[in-house]
């Protein structure tokens, strides 16, 4: 079985650099060069796809065609393919959004002008295998033939792509028909040998794990000169397609799946299963032939997922992630398919980086969108048709490639065979038989029967070798004259699936959270535990499938008690007998392993097998561990066969000897032989009655340990979802630190500036001391003391620079004072100035009171006068007493003027002296206003003198620094000097 590690593995772009180990299907370290041709032998020309294959898609709604050059390549293979209404759609009464119209153009429901035209359109009711024979088949063919092949599945989740990659019993996918084609295409082809290998990786929160082998966690992606490569990769040669699928089987259970809203089973992370084939001209002397080498990559993207999805945590992180790597990719292919574009970026996500060689190779490529057609997905399915319609016009340019090395894996496995052989010749003619050696003395005759035993050994391990190496290179059984036509591959190959081969696909993979459990999850949607349940259900379902085929098996063995190789060709396709691979799932027993093998040694043979026997009963947990259970039992048996054969053979020299011995009685010789001869009969006898036994205990073993698996798969899926429970909770724990440690960044930000405030504070506070500046300088006056001489001009310069310093700061704080003085002074002055306005402004109060007081008394008068006036007017009878009267007034009238004259003047000087108060009052307002700029003016340049004398803090700490570092290094060199 050939089981091996290899450190590297080409990506996508086919290029290969394998590298030693230790067991025959180990990859080997090689260099190979291989060139492109663009002459290409390929399988399926004859394809009825390749033509509809080829027309371009066109976005009818503009009316754009594709341009003229385009037309002329061949392009990345598109088609799209409807997933029925799910029961759950229906119920919630979703409508049909976009259809298949005819057999190329998508269509919206609503706006009819709307519409996309692709390679082919698949509508609801189309099988995998149609899809399989339009879509895949063709790269498929292309990748048998040395070109590049890419299949992938693009669509949101849960719109098939997993249905479509991978499939179920009842509809097996893409992958395991391709794989199935792949070894009819072997079948098909007798003029060339075969070597087939796997690996199997998921790109899972942009971190590739391999799916074979559940330590290579966290693979690195690394480029030379030949292009990307994943270091560290398991390959795993493949000897049938039932191997091939049960690899894949192994490594799905490693995969990353989980429950959405939209997907019970919905896959978490993209797959990536590579097909590497090596073939070579059929033919002992084939050293001359090219081999070809190319990949098949056969890909199963997660969805992408709409904002609606209600997820949280995990779901959201991975969703993130498989949306991002997911737009990087629309990304990359919208710039490959613009002219304009420079920079493609490919380095973006794991994902392009890894298709970096597809897109931009020389391969093949086939994209298949899965779409949804409900109304509640309209927008995404639009962003998958216009998706797909870019896609559409990457050019792209299909070339075999042909590796001239002579290291490729085949050819070294050729080489071996052909060595091993050579030496296994040249050991039958160094073989002696017994007959010949009469004149032999006793004693010659054991260091000869040891040697020969020696010799055996050898041959025997020669013998295993070559059937080893030659199991892993795959032949066609049919001669080239049986063959239909060399090289070409009939288009309609029907693939059937044996039940072995099928037991390896998921019972009923994925189905439809709403198919007929909907009622189940829809009646309790929302409580976790249902989903659970649910979920855990579903995966046992699928796993079911395999489990049922073991048991089946396990009933046939009882009953039967037949060997599983024999059981292979029970299960040959009577369906289809026009299938090759149908005809046997076992495809390795058909290889070559029946050349030569009668001269096994049951010895070398038996005793590795013992061991392979007795870990074999810890291995039935997995299909890949079934499948090495089959193999052993084949050794077994094969030994077994072997045995008998060399026991007739001996059985026939001992019949000769024995007559030998009847015609001559005396001869002690040939007597000697025979014993040895018997003794070496029974010590097979004994081997074969081992063997038997040993396939029996297998047997019997192999029935308790299927039992077993039941329980170790239980808990293998218990430990599963410890492990996503235990991921989930690291990943919270992550996110908690992550916003703790910002809390404790924020604290310790807030404290370092509480600080340095306090610190710039404490500062000010010391510069304003100016006797610390003569510590300093005295300090460091002092440290300058030094004896060194070279250092003597710069401690010089620094205590000059010091002394200026200092006196500059002097000078600055006698400033400081002055203006701290004049400032008081101003502010003294100011005050007084307010006091005086204060004063005036009391006074002019005052005054204006007078004034109207004064104002008041003068109406009073000027009423009084009107008054004496009016009343002057009298009869003429009256005249003596109005004269005396008159007189009187007129005295009364002159006082009254003189003292309203009086009144006027004291009102006129008290205006004066307003105005001259005013004109005081503003005056000092001036003055005011002009001391207060002063003030200003004093309290910048202090602020600036403060800033000054902050700088030469600075400096002054500075030069402290520097003189402290001198000093160090003077006491260095003084420590080197001495
Ligand atoms: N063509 C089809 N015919 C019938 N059923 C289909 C078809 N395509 C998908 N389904 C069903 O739809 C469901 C979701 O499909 P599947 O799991 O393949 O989606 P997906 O795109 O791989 O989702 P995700 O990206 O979440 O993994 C499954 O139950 C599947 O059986």
């Amino acid at each position: 079985m050939g089981s091996k590690q290899v450190s590297k593995s080409r990506n996508a772009a086919g290029f290969s650099k394998l590298k030693t180990a230790e067991s025959p299907a180990s990859s080997t370290t090689s260099s190979s060069k291989h060139y492109p041709e663009t002459s290409v032998d390929d399988y399926s020309h004859c394809s009825p796809t390749s033509s509809s294959a080829r027309s371009k898609p066109q976005l009818l709604h503009t009316g754009k065609l594709p341009p003229k050059a385009l037309q002329s390549k061949e392009n990345v293979t598109v088609t799209v393919r409807f997933r029925p209404l799910s029961p759950r759609e229906i119920s919630k009464g979703e409508e049909i959004a976009w259809y298949a119209d005819g057999e190329t153009i998508v269509r919206n429901e609503h706006n009819q002008s709307i519409a996309y035209a692709y390679d082919r359109v698949f509508g609801p009711t189309t099988t995998t295998r149609h899809v399989y024979d339009v879509a895949a088949q063709h790269v498929v063919n292309g990748a048998m033939a040395g070109i590049n092949g890419t299949i992938f599945a693009y669509g949101v989740t849960s719109s098939g792509k997993t249905h479509t990659m991978h499939g179920d019993q009842r509809s097996p996918g893409i992958i395991p028909l391709a794989v199935k084609d792949a070894f009819s295409i072997i079948q098909e082809t007798p003029k060339r040998e075969f070597l087939l290998r796997v690996s199997y990786f998921e790109i899972y929160n942009e971190v590739v794990n391999d799916l074979l082998n559940p330590a290579g966690q966290n693979l690195r992606i690394r480029e030379d000169e030949q292009g990307t490569f994943i270091e560290g990769i398991k390959e795993e040669v493949v000897l049938s397609p039932a191997h091939a699928l049960s690899l894949i089987a192994a490594g799905e259970e490693h995969r990353h799946i989980g429950s959405t809203s939209f997907n019970l089973l919905s896959s978490r992370s993209h797959t990536m299963f590579t097909l590497t084939i090596e073939s070579s001209p059929l033919g002992d002397n084939n050293e001359g032939g090219a081999v070809h080498l190319s990949q098949l990559n056969l890909i199963d993207l997660a969805g992408s997922e709409s904002s609606k999805a209600a997820t949280s945590g995990l779901r959201r992180k991975e969703g993130s992630y498989i949306n991002k790597s997911l737009l990087t990719l629309g990304t990359v292919i919208s710039k490959l398919t613009d002219r304009r574009a420079n920079h493609v970026p490919y380095r973006d996500s794991k994902l392009t980086r890894l298709l970096q060689s597809s897109l931009s190779g020389h391969g093949r490529v086939s994209l298949i969108c899965t779409l949804t057609p409900a109304s509640s997905n309209t927008e995404e399915t639009h962003n998958t048709l216009k998706f797909a319609h870019r896609a559409k016009h990457i050019e792209i340019q299909a070339a075999q490639n042909k590796i001239i090395d002579e290291k490729s894996l085949i050819k070294k496995y050729q080489y071996e065979i052909r060595q091993l052989k050579e030496e296994l010749e040249q050991f039958k003619q160094g073989i002696k038989p017994v007959s010949q050696l009469k004149d032999t003395s006793d004693d010659n005759i054991v260091l000869l029967k040891q040697k020969l035993e020696e010799e055996e050994d050898a041959k025997a391990a020669l013998m295993s070798r070559i059937q080893r190496l030659t199991k892993l290179i795959l032949v066609s059984t049919k001669t080239p004259q049986t063959s239909r036509v060399s090289y070409r591959v009939d288009p309609r190959r029907r693939h059937s699936f044996g039940e072995e081969e099928l037991a390896y696909l998921p019972y009923k993979r994925r189905d439809l959270m709403d198919d007929e459990n909907l009622e189940f999850y829809v009646s309790r949607e929302g409580t976790p535990e249902t989903i659970e349940d649910a979920f855990r259900e579903e995966k046992k379902t699928r796993k079911h499938g395999l489990l049922n085929w073991l048991k089946l098996k396990k009933k046939d063995k009882s009953f039967q008690g037949s060997s599983v190789s024999d059981k292979s060709s029970v299960v040959k396709s009577d369906s289809s007998p026009s299938t090759p691979q149908g005809e046997g799932s076992n495809f390795h027993m058909e290889s070559r392993l029946s050349e030569g093998s009668a001269l096994a040694d049951q010895l070398l043979e038996s005793r590795e097998n013992k061991e392979v026997h007795e870990d074999s009963f810890h291995e039935f947990e997995t299909p890949e561990t079934r499948i090495k259970m089959i193999d052993q039992m084949e050794i077994l048996r094969e030994q077994q066969k072997i045995l008998s054969e060399e026991m007739a053979q001996q059985l026939k020299t001992f019949k000769l000897l024995s007559e030998e011995a009847a015609n001559a009685p005396q001869n002690e010789d040939i007597k000697a032989e025979i014993k040895i001869l018997n003794g070496d009969i029974k010590a097979k006898n004994d081997q074969n009655a081992t063997l038997g036994k040993q396939i029996l205990d297998f047997v019997i073993a192999s029935h308790d340990e299927l039992d077993k698996s039941d329980l170790v798969q239980a808990v293998s899926e218990m430990r599963a979802r410890l492990n996503e429970k235990c991921f989930e909770l690291e990943v919270k724990a992550a996110d908690n630190r992550v916003i703790q440690e910002q809390l404790n960044q924020k604290t310790c930000l807030c404290e370092e500036l509480q600080e340095e405030v306090a610190n710039l504070k404490h500062q000010l506070s010391d510069a304003l001391e100016l006797g610390d500046i003569s510590s300093v300088t005295s300090h460091m006056q002092q440290s300058s003391e030094s004896p060194n001489k070279n250092e003597e001009k710069v401690i010089e310069a620094q205590a000059f620079e010091i002394e200026e310093l200092k006196l500059k700061t002097e000078e600055l704080s006698e400033l400081k004072e002055q203006l701290e003085l004049r400032n008081k002074k101003l502010a003294e002055e100011s005050s007084y100035a307010k006091g005086l306005a204060s004063a005036a402004a009391v006074e002019l109060k005052a005054l204006s009171e007078e004034v109207a007081r004064l104002m008041n008394h003068n109406q009073r008068l000027a009423a009084d006068l009107a008054a004496v006036h009016n009343s002057s007017v009298t009869p003429r009878g009256k005249i003596g007493n109005q004269r005396n009267g008159r007189r009187e007034k007129f005295i009364k009238r002159k006082e009254q003027d003189s003292s309203l004259m009086e009144l006027k003047r004291e009102l006129s000087m008290c205006k004066e002296r307003e105005v001259s108060f005013e004109s005081a009052l503003v005056e000092k307002v001036q003055r005011e206003a002009e001391l207060q700029r002063t003030v200003e003016e004093s309290k910048e340049r202090e602020a600036y003198l403060e800033n000054e004398l902050a700088n030469m803090w600075v400096l002054v700490a500075k030069l402290r620094r520097s003189q402290g570092a001198d000093d160090s290094d003077m006491q260095q060199n003084d420590h080197i000097g001495t």
